[in-house]
């Protein structure tokens, strides 16, 4: 029985990687009677009936699932920012930074455009995120600054990346894996591609092994799902504080004897990143009220 893992699914045939080779698939039978989940990203095992054709015999167990896109297996998210054009904006990051916790990938920040930067702005930024424990790169896609570091981290392993419109996301996968071709530009000239088409997610091939999910368009603004009680669990230095709250059930909002708002007055914990916990918080706690 050989092995591989599902890379692009089109009319309910499978295509799927095994070392260098593609092999188009479809499903043993049997699977018609089952309830079944099979998507980009699952890995399988499978038996030969044709040159480059194949039957799908088992899907093996998911390590994670990623619902938009629908991606199984992905190991980490690029969050891939501009310093400059557009201008990085802390709040939003914060803001992907939570989406990503939530989805519980490992986290890499990608500052971008480095070329267009005060560089002393950068690494004060980047700083702020590295003491949380975050994994930053700065990178300038353009000059292929950068470019080489990124490339190791995804060696391996499925990848996606997200982050603003413009941040240089695509310019950045190009660098990677020349021959990849994604469209890069103004947003108007990328109609056909990406977050404005509904279209299933591909894994592009690294050369050197792991995968690149092809779409940045996954949904990064939405709290919908989450519980405010919960929300600080997306914020590692509120988490860390937070045992030392007088009251177990603190959402550090207004609350008497609350750890994490000392801390942000002492400036253990960031102001920026106190004031972007207290915006969601109340986004959470609005939705709710069933707006
Ligand atoms: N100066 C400079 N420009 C860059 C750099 N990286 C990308 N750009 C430019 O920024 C613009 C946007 O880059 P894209 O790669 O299309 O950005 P994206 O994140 O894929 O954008 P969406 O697909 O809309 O989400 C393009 O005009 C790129 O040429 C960089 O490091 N420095
Ligand atoms: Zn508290």
């Amino acid at each position: 029985m050989l092995n591989g893992i599902v890379v692009k699914a089109y009319n309910s045939y499978y295509y799927i990687q095994s070392g260098s080779k593609i092999v188009s698939c479809n499903l043993r039978g049997r699977f018609k009677k089952e309830r079944f989940s099979l998507t980009v990203g699952d890995e399988v095992t499978y038996t030969m009936t044709g040159p480059d054709k194949g039957v799908i015999e088992e899907i093996l167990p998911r390590r994670s699932i990623l619902k938009r896109p629908l991606v199984a297996n992905i190991d980490q998210v690029v969050l891939t920012f501009a310093a400059v054009n557009p201008d990085i904006n802390p709040a939003l990051v914060d803001r992907f930074l939570v989406v990503a916790e939530y989805s519980e990938l490992d986290i890499i920040i990608c500052i971008n455009k480095t070329d267009l930067a005060d560089l002393d702005a950068v690494s004060q930024l980047a700083g702020r995120y590295e003491q949380i424990g975050y994994k930053v790169l700065t990178a300038a896609a353009k000059a292929g600054t950068g470019i080489d570091t990124l490339r190791s981290l995804l060696y391996n392993k499925i990848s996606v990346f997200a982050g603003p419109s413009g941040a240089g996301k695509s310019t950045l996968l190009n660098a990677i894996q020349p021959g990849l071709e994604l469209t890069t530009g103004e947003v108007s000239h990328k109609i056909g591609r990406g977050k404005h088409t509904t279209r299933f997610a591909e894994l592009l091939p690294l050369a050197g092994g792991g995968f690149v999910v092809d779409t940045p368009g996954f949904s990064f603004t939405e709290f919908n799902d989450m519980e405010a009680a919960h929300l600080m669990d997306y914020f590692p230095e509120i988490a860390a504080v937070a045992p030392a709250c007088k009251f177990n059930t603190c959402l550090h909002y207004k609350e008497p004897q609350c750890a994490v708002k000392q801390a942000a007055a002492d400036g253990r914990i960031h102001a920026d990143r106190y004031q972007s916990y207290l915006e969601i918080l109340t986004e959470i706690r609005e939705n709710k009220k069933g707006y």
